[in-house]
């Protein structure tokens, strides 16, 4: 478990992260989701012991990671811009890390095959692809068999078959009953892949509760309808005490669900050519929720 408590940092006068609180429990996927410069990264090298806390503590099963004996074998970590000898092999890379921190070096073989390096494990690194980097970290990041996992921004560069692999692979190791914490600035694919959801903006906790929490609280839905009696029912469902608006040819109507809406019409005789539960998207949501906090906006919006 990873606990976090009124964690800060600052960098002169700026405040990376602001006095947050979080946890991440074990067993489940926990993503950690931000604009640009929220502060995920800055969280994530602090937990692993690679930024001090300007003030406030953040714990590793119940010390601080710098405090751990065998740091590899408690938190594999993926981070951004992972420092490579560019002239080594995968393999090489792979068995120089597990020496230096006393691991077997049987283990480097069952990681590569894990993340599906196996066939390039002979090549030298520097000509790997992003993708082949990503997995290659990966590899890195499981060669302790570490009960928790950190992943900073994971599935950036890949394809979207190693998209679904990252995917699945946090989903397997959370099975498996470990700490998996992963950051992204996608929310469509973090709602596909974790379980709980801590979102921040500007160094702040702005959401930390159950993805299906969060769907259900941000993504907002209304109910589409077509008629071609659409004046009778829009004087139906305003006489019911709902929220009718038009919209051409369509009425959006808040609140209910579709039932509800089909119920009243079918049952006061009226015709209905689409009845249909829309939901804006996650995406929409969380730049919602994030949209104060975002460092640098395009100026379209
Ligand atoms: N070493 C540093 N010196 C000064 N400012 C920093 C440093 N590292 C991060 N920051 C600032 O702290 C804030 C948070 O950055 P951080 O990289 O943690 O955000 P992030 O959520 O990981 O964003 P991204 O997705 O862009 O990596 C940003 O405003 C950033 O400019």
């Amino acid at each position: 478990m990873i606990s976090a408590h009124r964690l800060t940092k600052t960098y002169g006068a700026r405040t990376a992260v602001d006095a947050i609180d979080f946890t991440v429990e074990p067993g489940r996927v926990t993503g950690f989701l931000g604009p640009n410069g929220a502060g995920k990264s800055t969280t994530m090298r602090m937990v692993l012991g690679l930024d001090r806390p300007t003030s406030g503590t953040v714990t590793v099963n119940g010390r601080r990671y710098v405090d751990s004996p065998a740091p590899l074998r408690e938190v594999g970590a993926l981070l951004e811009a992972r420092a490579l000898h560019p002239g080594r092999s995968a393999r090489d890379h792979l068995r120089w890390l597990a020496v230096s921190n006393g691991i077997p070096s049987r283990r480097v073989g069952e990681v590569l095959e894990l993340v599906g390096l196996t066939s390039v494990a002979g090549q030298r690194v520097g000509r790997f692809s992003l993708g082949m980097g990503q997995r290659l970290g990966i590899a890195a990041a499981l060669l302790g068999d570490p009960p928790v996992v950190v992943l900073d921004e994971p599935v950036n560069g890949l394809d979207p078959e190693g998209i679904r692999w990252v995917r699945t692979l946090a989903r397997d190791l959370a099975a498996e009953g470990r700490t998996v914490f992963v950051s992204s600035h996608l929310m469509s694919e973090m709602a596909l892949t974790a379980d709980h959801l801590v979102v921040i903006g500007r160094g702040r906790v702005l959401a930390d509760c159950s993805t299906a929490e969060f769907v259900a609280e941000h993504a907002a839905s209304h109910v589409r309808v077509r008629s071609p009696q659409q004046d009778r029912v829009v004087t139906l469902l305003r006489d019911a005490g709902l929220d009718v608006a038009a919209h051409g040819g369509e009425l959006r109507v808040q609140g209910p669900d579709a039932a509800t809406v089909g119920e009243l019409v079918g049952s006061a005789g009226l015709l209905l050519h689409e009845l249909t539960l829309v939901r804006s998207s996650l995406e929409d949501a969380f730049m919602t929720l994030t949209a104060d906090s975002v460092e640098y906006a395009g100026a379209s919006r």
